[in-house]
């Protein structure tokens, strides 16, 4: 077996263009400090909006290896060679919003059997043995049922990691200050009238908005802000970027993020109000 670097991050996401957007800067920081980053996407996205007119008849299938060829353009764009699908290209389906019918399509990953997800999942944990897993809070950052599904796979698969004895040291939660979120918007109606976003979101549609005192950890990507923005453009069907903002298929701006928050809630915390380094407090090669 190939040896792995001695430090190993393993991110889950529910569909290609979250890992980009909540960890984008992370991910490209500890891939350029020889960390070995693994992130596993759950779905291919296949009931997702499209924003490009000249791509709009994708759907479905066709949206879905769409989407993967964006997964790989945002990777490189990244610097991460290990990327996977859960249980492998095609195994779960996009579910759609919450509360549509798409909820309840057969195999769609609202659907799955977690202890089976999750057992996906653990035979990637038993390959890469990561000190850190990252994933969303419970609620999924906000609702989406292929979010919350993840949350909970990739916290069943924490679980049976550690009943077969093989402990993943450090995990978290993606998260937001609201102090920060409440600055950056303020930022950004300043900047709208320059912008080709008509409207902006609110602060609490940000994904995992917490009180300032929740956060445990914020990682400072401002060095990979490039290649974040890249990589969040090549998630084009999805995503507009316009400097140092960005707009879903719902047209509403919200901020691009370069340092990017955590609350660690499994492992013990590094020293420190707060950790500037998600393996803070591990033992090198354990
Ligand atoms: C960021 C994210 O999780 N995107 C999901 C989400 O997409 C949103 C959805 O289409 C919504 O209707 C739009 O208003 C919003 O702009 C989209 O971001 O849900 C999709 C369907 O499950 C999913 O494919 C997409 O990745
Ligand atoms: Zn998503």
């Amino acid at each position: 077996m190939t040896e792995l670097p001695d430090r190993r991050l393993l991110l889950v996401h529910a569909h290609p263009d979250d890992e980009s957007i909540n960890n984008g800067a992370t991910m490209a920081r500890y891939a350029a400090e020889g960390a070995h980053v693994t992130l596993v996407t759950c779905t291919l996205g296949e009931r997702g909006e499209v924003i490009p007119p000249e791509l709009a008849h994708l759907t479905g299938p066709a949206l879905g290896q769409h989407r993967r060829q964006e997964l790989d353009a945002a990777m490189a764009a990244l610097g991460v060679q290990d990327f996977r699908l859960l249980g492998g290209a095609g195994r779960y389906s996009d579910s759609g919003m919450m509360g549509l019918p798409d909820n309840e399509a057969p195999g769609c990953f609202w659907q799955a059997d977690v202890d089976e997800a999750a057992a996906h999942l653990v035979e990637v944990i038993r390959e890469v043995r990561p000190q850190v897993l990252v994933t969303y809070d419970d609620n999924g950052g906000y609702g989406h049922p292929d979010h919350i599904q993840a949350h909970r796979v990739a916290m069943r698969a924490v679980e049976l990691s550690a009943e077969s004895g093989r402990p993943i040291p450090k995990v978290y939660w993606n998260r937001a200050p609201r102090s920060v979120v409440e600055q950056s918007f303020a930022r950004l109606r300043e900047d709208l009238p320059g912008l080709p976003f008509a409207k902006t979101a609110d602060v609490d549609d940000v994904p995992g908005v917490v009180a300032d005192e929740r956060i445990t950890t914020a990682v400072d990507g401002a060095a990979h802000a490039a290649a974040k923005a890249a990589a969040m453009r090549a998630h084009a069907t999805q995503i507009t970027v316009s400097g140092p903002y960005f707009a879903l298929s719902n047209e509403l701006a919200q901020p691009i993020l370069t340092t990017e928050y955590y609350e660690l809630v499994r492992g013990e915390r590094g020293s420190g109000e707060r950790e500037t380094d998600l393996f803070a407090g591990i033992e090198e090669a354990s």
